[in-house]
This record gives C-alpha cells, sequence and structure tokens, in this order.
C-alpha cells in the first residue's frame, strides 16, 4: 500500500482550529500532537487516490492546547484544536508557502471581521440567557402566575368559544329567525364571561400582564355598558338581532385572543394563530363598536318612555333628566375609546411582527 497525502480544509476562530480531512470510512486513525505545535495524522481510509494509507503533519502558526478533538464519519474526518492563546492567525502554518493539500474549508470560512461578529452574536446570547435565567430564578411566584393565567385564559375560551358554536348551530339551523332570541340562549354565558373579564383590567395593576391598564378598561368598560346596561336592563332589547351581531363579533375574536394568550403562557407560538390575534381586529373592532352604537341608538326611546335610570331634578327644571342623554355623551366616548384602542392594538400588532422579523433576520 502506498502512503499518500489526503486534501485536507481548514478554518479558525478566534479560540479555535478545524480541519476536514477529506478521507471516507476512515480507519485506524492514528493523530497525535508534537510540543503542542506539530499535528502528525496518519488513518487508512477511502481518498482522492482510492483505499490507501493516508498521512500529514502540519506545523501551525501557534502554539495549540494538547487535547485534539476529532470525529471520523462515513465521509469525512473532522478535527477541532484550541488555540493556546485567542487570537486571529494570519495563516495556518509555520512555513509560508502553504502546503499543496492544504484549501479552505469554504462551509466554514470566516474572516476575522465576521468571526469577531459571530463571536460577538453568541456573547450576546449568553448574556440573554443569563438574564431571562436570572428573571425567573429571582421570580419565585413565576410558575403561580403563569398557572393562574392559563386556567382564566382556559375559562375565557371555553365561555366564548361556547358561545360561538351555539350561534353558529343555531343559526345554521333557524337561519334570521336565531337572532332574535341570541340573548335568552347565551347571556348567562356572557354575563359570566365578561364579569370574569374584569380581572383583564386587575392582572396590569398587579403586574401580571404587560397589557396597558387603560385599553383594557376601555375594553371592559365598554362592553359590559353595552351587557348590563343596555340590554341587560332593557328587556326590549333582549330580543332584537343586534344582540346576535354584537355577540357575534365579541366572541370571534375572543375565540383566537385567549389560546394565543394561553399558548404564551407556556411559552409558545403558533404563526397562524399570532397572525389571527393581532389581524381580526381590524375588520371586527369597528364592526364591534358600529354594532354597540346601533344597540346604543335602538335603547335611546325605550329610556325616554321607560324613565329608567333618570335623573330625579328639581320640580322647577322639570321632571327628570332621561337616562338617554348619559348615553348620548357615552356614544362620544365610544368613538374616542375606538380610536384610543384602534391605536393600541396597532402598535401592539408593530411591535409582535416588527420582532418576529428581526428574530428570523
Ligand atoms: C367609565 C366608562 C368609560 C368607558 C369608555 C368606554 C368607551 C368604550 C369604547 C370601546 C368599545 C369597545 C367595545 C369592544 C368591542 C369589541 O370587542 S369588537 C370585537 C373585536 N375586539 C377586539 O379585537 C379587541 C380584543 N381585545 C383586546 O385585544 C384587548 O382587550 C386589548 C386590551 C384591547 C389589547 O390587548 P393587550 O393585552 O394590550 O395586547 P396583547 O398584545 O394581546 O398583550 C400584551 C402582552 O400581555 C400578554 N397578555 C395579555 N393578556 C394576557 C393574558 N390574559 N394571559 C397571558 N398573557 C397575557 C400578551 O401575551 C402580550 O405579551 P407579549 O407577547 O410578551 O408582548
Amino acid at each position: 500500500m502506498q502512503i499518500l497525502t489526503p486534501h485536507v480544509y481548514w478554518a479558525q476562530r478566534h479560540g479555535e482550529i478545524y480541519l476536514r480531512v477529506d478521507l471516507s470510512d476512515a480507519k485506524n486513525l492514528d493523530i497525535s500532537l508534537q510540543e503542542n505545535h506539530t499535528l502528525q495524522f496518519r488513518a487508512q481510509g477511502h481518498g482522492a487516490k482510492g483505499d490507501n494509507e493516508y498521512m500529514f503533519s502540519l506545523e501551525f502558526l501557534e502554539p495549540v492546547r494538547p487535547e485534539v478533538n476529532h470525529k471520523s464519519t462515513q465521509r469525512q474526518v473532522d478535527i477541532k484544536l484550541k488555540k493556546q492563546e485567542e487570537r486571529w492567525w494570519d495563516r495556518l502554518t509555520q512555513q509560508q508557502k502553504k502546503p499543496l493539500f492544504l484549501a479552505p474549508d469554504f462551509d466554514r470560512w470566516l474572516d476575522e471581521s465576521d468571526a469577531e461578529m459571530e463571536l460577538q452574536a453568541k456573547e450576546e446570547e449568553k448574556i440573554n440567557k443569563i438574564s431571562v435565567e436570572s428573571r425567573v430564578r429571582t421570580d419565585p411566584y413565576l410558575g403561580l402566575k403563569r398557572g393562574y393565567l392559563f386556567m382564566y385564559n382556559l375559562v375565557q375560551f371555553l365561555g366564548f368559544s361556547w358561545i360561538f358554536v351555539n350561534m353558529t348551530v343555531r343559526l345554521f339551523i333557524l337561519g334570521q329567525d336565531s337572532f332574535y332570541d341570541t340573548f335568552h340562549t347565551t347571556a348567562d354565558m356572557m354575563y359570566f364571561c365578561q364579569m370574569m373579564a374584569v380581572l383583564e383590567v386587575i392582572n396590569p395593576l398587579l403586574g401580571l400582564v404587560k397589557t396597558g391598564f387603560f385599553p383594557a378598561m376601555i375594553q371592559v368598560a365598554g362592553r359590559n355598558v353595552i351587557l348590563f346596561v343596555i340590554f341587560g336592563s332593557l328587556e326590549d332589547m333582549q330580543n332584537k338581532p343586534v344582540v346576535f351581531f354584537v355577540f357575534y363579533l365579541w366572541s370571534t375574536i375572543e375565540i383566537f385572543r385567549y389560546p394565543f394568550y394561553m399558548l404564551a403562557c407556556i411559552s409558545t407560538e403558533w404563526k397562524l394563530l399570532t397572525w389571527l390575534r393581532y389581524s381580526l381586529w381590524i375588520p371586527l373592532y369597528p364592526l364591534g363598536v358600529v354594532a354597540e352604537a346601533v344597540a346604543v341608538i335602538q335603547s335611546l326611546p325605550i329610556f325616554d318612555e321607560t324613565r329608567l335610570f333618570s335623573l330625579p331634578l328639581p320640580a322647577l327644571l322639570g321632571h327628570s333628566l332621561s337616562f338617554s342623554y348619559t348615553l348620548q355623551l357615552y356614544l362620544v366616548l365610544m368613538f374616542l375609546g375606538l380610536f384610543i384602542n384602534f391605536r393600541h392594538l396597532y402598535k401592539q400588532r408593530r411591535r409582535r411582527f416588527r420582532s418576529r422579523k428581526r428574530k428570523v433576520q
């Protein structure tokens, strides 16, 4: 058997040297390092000249650490060495002229500035990991908080899903007739979900979630005025088709929003769900506010007629001030609330998709 030299490919980082020996099915490997300077390689395998014994020797430009890591695969032998001092080498070997069997490993090749950037990125990743770990370690109640949020989101998801499925099935079976008894079939569940939703205002106050207090307050208060004051207290409103549209629009967004939060509690993300959570509000929110405005407008004559919640006035000023005046003011507030929350959700959407794009790059 002839003794031949295999093709050797190399690349470096500030602290390491990588060698790739082009020898498949290598056997009887004998790799040693002399005086931390010279690598001797000998093995049998299939190289450029068929099955043979191959060997080479490399005298490095600077000393390396005594440990030699190597891994032989079906295709090649990978060798990794650590430089004794972490610095960039101008070339691999002592001799100026590059040995003929040696070539750059372009799969691994980086020039000095790229390698520095890679090093920096690794450092940043390490620092981020440490800061996340220390944050996790410094909050002994994290598990409890996540457990509570997960359960809250699960309950809301089940509640709104029940409403959504119930309304959809009835719509398919009864058609337009289902519009008229939405309240009687789903109000109890909607009451429950919307009472629970008060926690959404409390959670940011307790620092449990990063939601802004005002957007959450506008959302919860806005819906509860419609549910409890307009629909809940006026029987004449309860069989109007507008109830169907309001409840359907509310529950459509929630069957995506709550599962999105549930996944966030277990540090998981489904791209499609994230997209739906941060996109569906674009048509649904204005439609929701329009449906709510219709409900308020329809309730005005009923409040005038029944004098419910009207404000007693001194005899000199008249009998009483109808609650419909308060509601007319509320109509203006609704569109202000729509503007504030639309802007908030738009910012959340941009922040979410911008940070995702950055992660992908
Ligand atoms: C005195 C009365 C005055 C009242 C004035 C009233 C005016 C009323 C006018 C307004 C009327 C509104 C009526 C509503 C109509 C409708 O709903 S129509 C249907 C469509 N609706 C929607 O699309 C709105 C849905 N609602 C929301 O999106 C929220 O309620 C919100 C507060 C408006 C915005 O949500 P926010 O939490 O700020 O954004 P996110 O990006 O989702 O969350 C921020 C981060 O917090 C984490 N998080 C939030 N909640 C939870 C949770 N429960 N569990 C776990 N985690 C949560 C979330 O994951 C985010 O974290 P990061 O991803 O790490 O950023």
